[in-house]
């Protein structure tokens, strides 16, 4: 059987496929061809891993006989060294690798040449600014170009090392979204991984990214320091100032095992509180819809590092209650019988010692062991890769439901410790001691939320989150005109048809936070 075309016809047929396909490949290799502007460290770094990818590149230099090419370094045998006017003209993908404030000079003369090819910004800033991004200025001055904001997170050195420690994220963010697809591809391609990012609006979180230091866990170590002073000092008050319970040479273990304790157990009782005040919250207002304070926010984004303090606290405490557990340090905890030895000249001899645990002791031991476990699974199901193997319903049971189980047993462990004391003791004496004090917030956090499990607040709660408005007063002048939280396509809410540019976090923290307990997920404006 022939396969040479049989009619005029068929012969213009295959040759305009064949030229189809011609076209085609020319423009994939064009693509595979990535232009650089700028022969600094990141453009360097940058040509190597493409070139290592497989990709051809080209830089862009204002002075391209100048720079040297070392023969010495493997990546550079490919790499061509060009005028950036010859750069632009032979690659669809230009990567800007030079200081944002010398685009305007190197860029400038090209804005024709650049029209609708991609041009990656990988600029970062010195410091946090309000405003626009760079990307956003870059978009500016190329108008007619498509802007995509990527690999500004990943330093120079990184980009040249296949194993280095840091994050392979890279955020991507641009109006076009082919334009973000083939970003997200070279990404992949270099092996790093690409997180859609939307709209170039996002560029100015992408951008602070790199400027900022543990931005999340701010909030929570400094509360947690905070907290554990003050236990710190009232232990001291307590058991060193106001009676003297122990000699100094204990400060270090057996008195700062103390207020490690209460430390972590109102940590964790922080953990669990910001989603029953969400709750009240939105039974107060009616509706949904009325954003959080900014506090109760802020606290709510922060409970996943909360949690995890109060488990690395925790953990603190339990070695070191480890190395104390003996009848020297631990006396309530142990039986108490005597040696006697029987009577010589005067009187008897009279030698107590300690042998078995007593029930305080045991009891205290066997709470704190299954909170303690309780806690290792919470900070387990933490880790984002052992969290994506849940689905919405055991993620909720365990980090909802556990924790709440992990809280009480915390409780019982204070209480089993304090308990025999605050019966000894007396009421005056009871409201002043460590573990009673340090019971109070737990108490609350649990008694909220047995409040809002009960069938008829739980239903009502349930209601208002799944879209109830109450016709309030109150609604009416916080809700006016917000009628439901709908995301635009650049992934901002629009409130009253206009972008709420400085709601975007709190409008975050409304979607993922009010969690919480009485809710399947349905898709994401239905998570509240
Ligand atoms: N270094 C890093 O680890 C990272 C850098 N970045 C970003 O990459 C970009 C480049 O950074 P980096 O490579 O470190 O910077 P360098 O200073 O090492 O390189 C900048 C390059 O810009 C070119 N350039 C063009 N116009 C000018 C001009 N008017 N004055 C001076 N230089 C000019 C120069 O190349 P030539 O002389 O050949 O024209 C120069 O080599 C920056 O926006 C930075 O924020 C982002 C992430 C990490
Ligand atoms: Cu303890």
């Amino acid at each position: 059987m022939s396969i040479l075309p049989k009619s005029g016809l068929d012969i213009i047929y295959h040759l305009t496929e064949v030229l189809y396909i011609q076209r085609t490949m020319n423009k994939e290799n064009k693509h595979r061809t990535i232009g650089i502007i700028g022969t600094g460290n990141f453009a360097q770094a940058f040509a190597c891993r493409l070139l290592q990818s497989g990709y051809d590149v080209i830089l862009g230099s204002r002075k391209p006989t100048e720079r040297m090419v070392s023969n010495t370094h493997d990546c550079w045998c490919n790499i061509s060294i060009t005028t950036v006017d010859e750069c632009i003209k032979n690659s669809n993908t230009i990567v800007v690798a030079i200081h944002n404030k010398h685009w305007s000079d190197t860029l400038s003369p090209f804005v024709e040449l650049l029209k609708d090819k991609i041009i990656i910004d990988v600029s970062n800033k010195k410091c946090l600014t309000k405003g626009p991004s760079n990307a956003e200025q870059l978009q500016k001055l190329l108008s007619h170009s498509l802007v995509v904001k990527a690999f500004n997170v990943v330093s120079a050195y990184d980009m040249e090392s296949q194993t280095s420690g840091g994050s392979h994220n890279v955020y991507i963010a641009s109006d076009n979204f082919v334009a973000r697809n083939t970003v997200a591809d070279l990404s992949r391609d270099l092996g790093f991984t690409p997180k859609d990012y939307g709209v170039l609006w996002n560029a100015r979180k992408i951008e602070k990214m790199p400027l900022q230091l543990f931005p999340e866990w701010k909030f929570p170590i400094g509360f947690t320091f905070l907290v554990f002073i003050i236990w710190y000092l009232y232990a001291i008050f307590i058991y060193f100032v106001e009676k003297t319970s122990y000699s100094w040479e204990q400060i270090f273990v057996k008195v700062t095992n103390k207020p490690l304790c209460m430390t972590a157990f109102t940590i964790l009782a922080c953990t669990y509180l910001p989603s029953s005040i969400a709750a009240i919250f939105q039974i107060y207002n009616g509706s949904k819809h009325v954003r959080f304070p900014g506090w109760l926010d802020t606290w709510l984004r922060t409970r996943k590092q909360l949690g995890l303090t109060a488990f690395t606290l925790a953990f603190v405490h339990v070695i070191m209650s480890v190395l104390i557990m003996s009848p020297t340090y631990l006396k309530s905890w142990y039986h108490e019988t005597e040696i006697v030895i029987p009577k010589n000249i005067t009187s008897d001899l009279h030698f107590p010692i300690r042998t078995w645990m007593t029930w305080k002791g045991e009891a205290a031991c066997l709470a704190g062991i299954i909170a303690f476990l309780g806690l290792c699974i919470l900070a387990v199901t933490s880790i984002k890769s052992v969290g994506d193997q849940l689905n919405w319903r055991e993620w909720r049971c365990i980090q909802s439901k556990l924790g709440h189980g992990v809280l009480l047993l915390s409780l019982c462990h204070v209480v089993v410790m304090g308990s025999p004391y605050w019966i000894k003791a007396g009421p005056l004496k009871t409201f002043r001691s460590i573990t009673f004090l340090s019971s109070v917030l737990p108490m609350i956090t649990l008694f909220l939320k047995l409040c809002f499990s009960l069938p008829f607040i739980s239903g009502y709660v349930k209601r208002i989150r799944h879209g109830l408005e109450r016709n309030s007063k109150r609604c009416k002048a916080k809700c006016s005109g917000f009628q439901g939280t709908v995301l635009d396509t650049k992934y901002r809410p629009i409130v009253n048809g206009k972008r709420e540019l400085n709601g975007f976090r709190t409008f975050e923290a409304s979607l993922e936070d009010t969690d919480i307990d009485n809710c399947q997920c349905n898709g994401a404006t239905n998570l509240v």
